[in-house]
């Protein structure tokens, strides 16, 4: 069962859930995700979800199943990847395959609102084809803009963070965390392999209406404590302490572990 909410002390927007297991934390993003499905289905038409790799996709397991399965309107969803590597869709790095084994292929969603990078593109390449896909789908009516940011405002992102304090494919020290024009970016020298990646940009991520970053275990305790202390500085932020939503809802999913070094939990 969830102990929270518990403590919130990373902005008046963000909420710290801490959940005593894994099971408890997926029974409640699949409630989260379900809720925030209705709402935009309602307000907009279009449900906007934006996947990341790793851990994240076994943590959504819950929305595969009943009642989610039959109660959420699949048809509303338009599912992308803050970041993808750049390899096959068939590749066991790949994470649209991640995605499709563990959630997509068990929900559905029309394949055609489904948006994977193009794989047979260079990581540049992809990553400018994703942004002009992604500039169309705006244009379309089907993502939303920031009037805020000028960026496109994805209904939800939902998010892991690594142990380093990465996001995305934003890495700690890397100059594509100062990425500010474009809304899609490559690396190829990704210090987590493959090297070869795009990912979305801060301003984007930072527009989203709302984020649920999904975090378990000690080896991330370090990067938890240092983005909800209080004792942020403007230099040397790591890159999940600069996941800052200017206008939105941002969620911490969490266990007992990855918080174990906060002082008030
Ligand atoms: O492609 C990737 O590598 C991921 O999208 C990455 O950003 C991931 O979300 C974090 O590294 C957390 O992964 P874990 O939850 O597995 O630690």
């Amino acid at each position: 069962m969830a102990t929270a909410p518990a403590a919130s002390d990373a902005g008046s927007k963000s909420k710290l859930l801490v959940f005593d297991s894994k099971e408890d934390l997926a029974v409640s993003l699949a409630k989260y995700t379900a809720e925030l499905s209705e709402k935009f289905a309602a307000e907009r038409g279009a449900f906007t979800v934006v996947l990341s790799g790793g851990s994240l996709i076994d943590a959504l397991s819950k929305l595969t199943e009943p009642p989610y399965l039959e109660s959420v309107d699949w048809s509303k969803w338009h599912v992308f990847w803050v970041d993808e590597r750049v390899v096959p869709k068939d590749h066991e790095d790949s994470n649209y395959k991640l995605a499709f084994d563990g959630f997509l292929s068990k929900v559905p969603i029309p394949p055609g609102q489904v948006y994977a990078i193009n794989d047979a593109l260079s990581a540049e390449g992809a990553a400018d084809d994703y942004e002009a896909c992604l500039k169309q789908l705006v244009k379309n009516g089907v993502i939303a803009m920031s009037t805020a940011t000028g960026f496109p405002r994805f209904d939800l992102q939902l998010l892991g963070m690594g142990p380093d304090g990465h996001i995305a494919s934003l890495f700690p020290g890397h100059p594509l965390v100062n990425e500010k024009e474009r809304w899609v970016t490559y690396i190829k020298d990704s210090p987590k392999p493959p090297p070869e990646r795009i990912t979305f940009t801060f301003p984007v991520i930072n527009s989203s209406a709302y984020i649920a970053m999904v975090v378990t275990g000690a080896g991330k305790a370090g990067p938890v404590q240092k983005a909800l202390s209080d004792k942020q500085t403007s230099s040397d932020l790591l890159p999940i302490e600069m996941a800052v939503l200017q206008d939105g809802e941002f969620t911490w999913f969490t266990d007992k572990p990855a918080v174990s070094l906060l002082q008030n939990k």
